[in-house]
């Protein structure tokens, strides 16, 4: 017989759950305050399998509930109730050890069943499946990694009707958790929409969300979804949504309240049903009070927030994730040395996993390797492994930068591009080589005053010779 305790000082709640669980043949006992469970856990009863414990006694904070309860009671499987304003507290608790939460007022009574027998007749949390459905979507990870944790919450978060946000450096898996989230739910059986806020032009982005009908704008040669109407019933994952452009976070604001939008062109009101998943590498608070990011569209789309930890502090995952990688590239042709997995693992990857798999790509692509070793790979890790304490050989913050802006170059250049009927690609691509000696001549010039045009000492802050110098200026 299950022994549940049940922590609430409202007696609505604690006689519904009595009533609840007795049917279901568990021994039930009622705590209505934070003094009673001190003086229960005192008198050390037998051990409970499932604690529910309200998330706001008059007395008593149901994080330190859950606390007090798993040190006494480790095996004890704890489940927070919690009121719609209080759901960040409880993704706390879920983050602290809770097994899940459970949102009063308890409407839905079949997925309240669910949720209770799940943890009844299952009352271990099975990690080893949690593992492997996180790797049908791409996501490795070790055991001790701390990416584990926000794979459990997103889990249980996934199936909740709450919008979701995701912060990460850039690289980090971001994307692929939002994949997982929509995966998760239930609303997997729908469309998952993704579309790059910083990628699309701002002209255009309000009809890739919104749709257009024909003639709305010159070039609308026919009526369009939007990728709202894309996405009805599932996931809509709004990335580097810290991008978005003022003009459409109104509008984004009004969809998030109200779930209507308009067509560019139309008048007619529409409605769709999505769940919103955000991702970010910007810090979106800061952002609000640099009046860069609004504040209203922030609390719509942060219904809770989970952070991607930058792969420097998960390195144990590095040689799973890169072997993982190579047996899917190489079709277990290469292999991983240990040396060498050491090696990446004292690498700070500013860039993480997406810097890790384009490291992997360039040296078998150089050295064509049956096994991968320290001497095959980049110099910078080389000497990174030598020389632990010395600083980054190049800024982290600089080269984010350039990832990011090359990204959002590379997508709205061809956004613009595949608008054209008709296009010289070659031509295009002749201009786009130009384009290297450009930023090369006007980054040396601006640096030059910097250093009282004092040329030997800028080709040492610049990290090139002096040869290389002329070579970019023209000078031959
Ligand atoms: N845990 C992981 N295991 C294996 N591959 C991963 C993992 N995390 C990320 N990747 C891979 O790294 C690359 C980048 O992942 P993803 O695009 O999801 O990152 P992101 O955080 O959304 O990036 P950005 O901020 O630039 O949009 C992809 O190739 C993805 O498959």
């Amino acid at each position: 017989m299950s022994r549940v305790l049940v922590i609430d000082d409202e007696m609505e709640v604690t006689s519904f759950f009595r009533y609840f669980l007795e049917d279901k043949r568990c021994d039930v006992t009622i705590a209505n305050s934070g003094r009673e469970v001190d003086e229960l856990l005192h008198r050390h009863p037998s051990p409970f399998h499932l604690a529910l414990v309200d998330l706001k006694l008059p007395d008593a904070n149901g994080l330190d509930l859950l606390a007090k309860i798993k040190t006494r009671y480790p095996d004890c499987e704890v489940m927070i109730m919690t009121g719609y304003s209080t759901v960040k507290s409880a993704v706390l608790a879920l983050q602290a050890g809770a097994k899940d939460y459970l949102e009063k007022p308890f409407d839905d009574l079949e997925s309240l069943e669910n949720i209770i027998n799940s943890v009844l007749l299952n009352p271990v949390g099975n990690t080893e499946k949690l593992n492997m459905e996180a790797a049908q979507y791409g996501i490795i990870f070790s055991n001790s990694s701390p990416l584990q944790k926000v794979i459990a919450v997103a889990e249980k978060l996934a199936k909740k009707a709450i919008n979701i946000l995701i912060e990460g450096e850039t690289g980090t898996g971001k994307e692929l958790l939002a994949r997982f989230i929509h995966g998760s739910s239930l609303r997997a059986p729908y469309p998952f929409v993704g579309i790059n806020c910083g990628a699309v032009p701002e002209s255009l982005l309000e009809s890739e969300l919104f749709g257009h009908e024909k003639g709305a704008f010159s070039g609308a040669i026919r009526t369009r979804k939007g990728y709202f109407e894309l996405a009805n019933n599932g996931t809509l994952f709004l990335d580097e949504i810290g991008e978005a452009p003022t003009s459409i976070q109104v509008k984004l604001l009004r969809v998030l309240e109200t779930g209507e939008f308009m067509r560019v062109g139309s008048e007619e009101i529409q409605k769709s049903n999505v769940r919103f998943i955000s991702a970010t590498n910007r810090n979106l608070e800061t952002e609000v009070q640099n009046k860069q990011f609004r504040a209203d569209l922030l609390y719509r789309l942060e219904g809770v927030k989970l952070s991607i930890p930058p792969l420097r502090d998960r390195p144990g995952d590095i040689p799973l994730i890169a072997q993982s990688y190579l047996d899917k590239k190489y079709g277990g042709e290469c292999r991983l040395d240990p040396d060498a997995a050491e090696m990446l693992k004292m690498y700070d990857w500013p860039g993480n996993v997406r810097q890790l798999l384009n490291v992997l790509n360039q040296t078998h692509a150089i050295h064509e390797c049956k096994c991968l070793k320290p001497d095959h790979l980049p110099p910078y890790l080389l000497q990174r492994a030598e020389h632990p304490d010395n600083p980054m050989p190049i800024d982290r913050q600089i080269e984010d930068f350039i990832e990011r802006e090359a990204k959002q170059f590379v997508q709205s250049l061809v956004n613009g591009l595949s608008q054209a009927e008709q296009l010289h690609l070659k031509k295009v691509l002749d201009r786009i080589r130009k384009m290297e000696g450009e930023i090369g001549r006007k980054v040396i010039e601006r640096k030059l005053s910097e250093t009282n045009r004092d040329r030997q000492l800028l080709s040492k802050k610049l990290n090139i010779s002096m040869r290389t110098l002329r070579y970019i200026l023209n000078e031959k």
